[in-house]
């Protein structure tokens, strides 16, 4: 054995090491919000109707012993439309491709038949390393976090299990820091400061599909899409830089689903208008003056060739 192994310098720096993490789970568990939280920034909507993600989008976190690429996912379910069909593919074709697979387990509620599901899922990612997050671990007392992490423990061998609550920022960067060590030595794959890979065109329907879902209940949330149908930056005023117009259509499935959405005397379209502005603003480098229509695309949801079109 010669010195060098023997002796820890003490001076190397760490390997950079850089990978992709999905978080999967049942809708609604906190996946999105975990994405944003890591990050640091809104990149993913999120709302407490199931199903509010709809694509896989990528997060990029930085460190400076790496880099974690995340993919965000639907929530698994049993398919009930075209839809949900699509959705659950989408979760497969990622599952196979990752580096790392967290399976985010609400803290506030019983491990259930719809988690089993998901866990022998994992089975499909056998290249994955595997990580439980106990999610929302705020909302309960310590022993009952200790309980649910033992529970998830008998559900497989996992690299990590992990409680984190986004929300009240806990188990944030140690979750970071494990992630980074379960990734392979890698050059960095992203630029800094680069984020997200969303357009910001994608980042604008999302914020207004958000403000829409606001308020909503039973079967609409699922039937509302959303479409950037223009824009444009109006010329500077002086310094001011000039007002970028916003135009876009809100689609929903029905028309009764459409009264609904403009409200009484237009109020809650209104609403979703101001709510969105506000959001999209936070994102961009100029005042916005946003313009919402509200069209009826006909059972969307069921439909391949409307569905090809509103972009799933
Ligand atoms: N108390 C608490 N609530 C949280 C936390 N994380 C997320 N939530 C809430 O849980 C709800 C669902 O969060 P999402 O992040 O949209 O859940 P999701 O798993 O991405 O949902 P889908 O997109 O439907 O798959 C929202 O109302 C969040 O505000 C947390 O750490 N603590």
């Amino acid at each position: 054995m010669n010195e060098a192994e023997t002796q820890p310098t003490g001076a190397e720096p760490a390997a950079y090491r850089a990978g992709f993490v999905t978080f999967v789970g049942r809708p609604n568990v906190g996946k999105s919000t975990l994405t944003n939280a890591l990050v640091g920034e809104k990149i993913v909507i999120t709302s407490d109707k199931p199903q509010t993600t709809r694509r896989a989008i990528r997060g990029i976190v930085h460190r400076p012993n790496g880099q974690i690429i995340i993919v965000d996912t639907p929530g698994i379910h049993r398919p009930r439309t075209l839809l949900g069909q699509r959705l659950n593919d989408i979760v497969e074709e990622v599952l196979t491709d990752v580096d790392v697979v967290g399976f985010c387990i609400p803290a506030d509620e019983p491990i259930g038949p719809g988690d089993r599901m998901i866990n022998e899922w994992l089975d499909r990612a056998p290249q994955a390393k595997k990580v439980a997050l106990v999610t929302k671990c705020e909302l309960v007392p310590k022993p009952e976090v200790a309980k649910q992490l033992m529970e998830i423990e008998m559900l497989r061998d996992w690299d990590v299990i992990i409680p984190v609550s986004s929300t009240e920022q806990i188990n944030l960067e140690p979750l970071i820091e494990e992630l980074i060590g379960l990734f392979p030595e890698s050059p960095q794959l992203y630029p800094d400061g680069m984020i997200t890979e969303e357009t910001y065109s994608q980042r604008v329907a999302e914020l207004i599909r958000e403000s829409a879902l606001h308020g909503v209940h039973d079967e609409l949330p699922h039937s509302i899409a959303v479409m950037i149908e223009d824009m444009w930056d109006e010329e500077d005023e002086g310094e001011e830089p000039g007002r970028r117009q916003i135009h876009a259509n809100i689609y929903v499935e029905r028309d009764s689903q459409k009264g609904i959405i403009i409200g009484k005397n237009g109020q809650r379209l209104k609403n979703v208008r101001q709510f969105a502005s506000r959001a999209i603003t936070a994102i961009s480098d100029r005042r916005v003056s946003l313009t919402l229509h509200v069209k009826v695309a006909k059972d969307w949801q069921r439909d391949a060739k409307q569905l090809g079109r509103l972009g799933f």
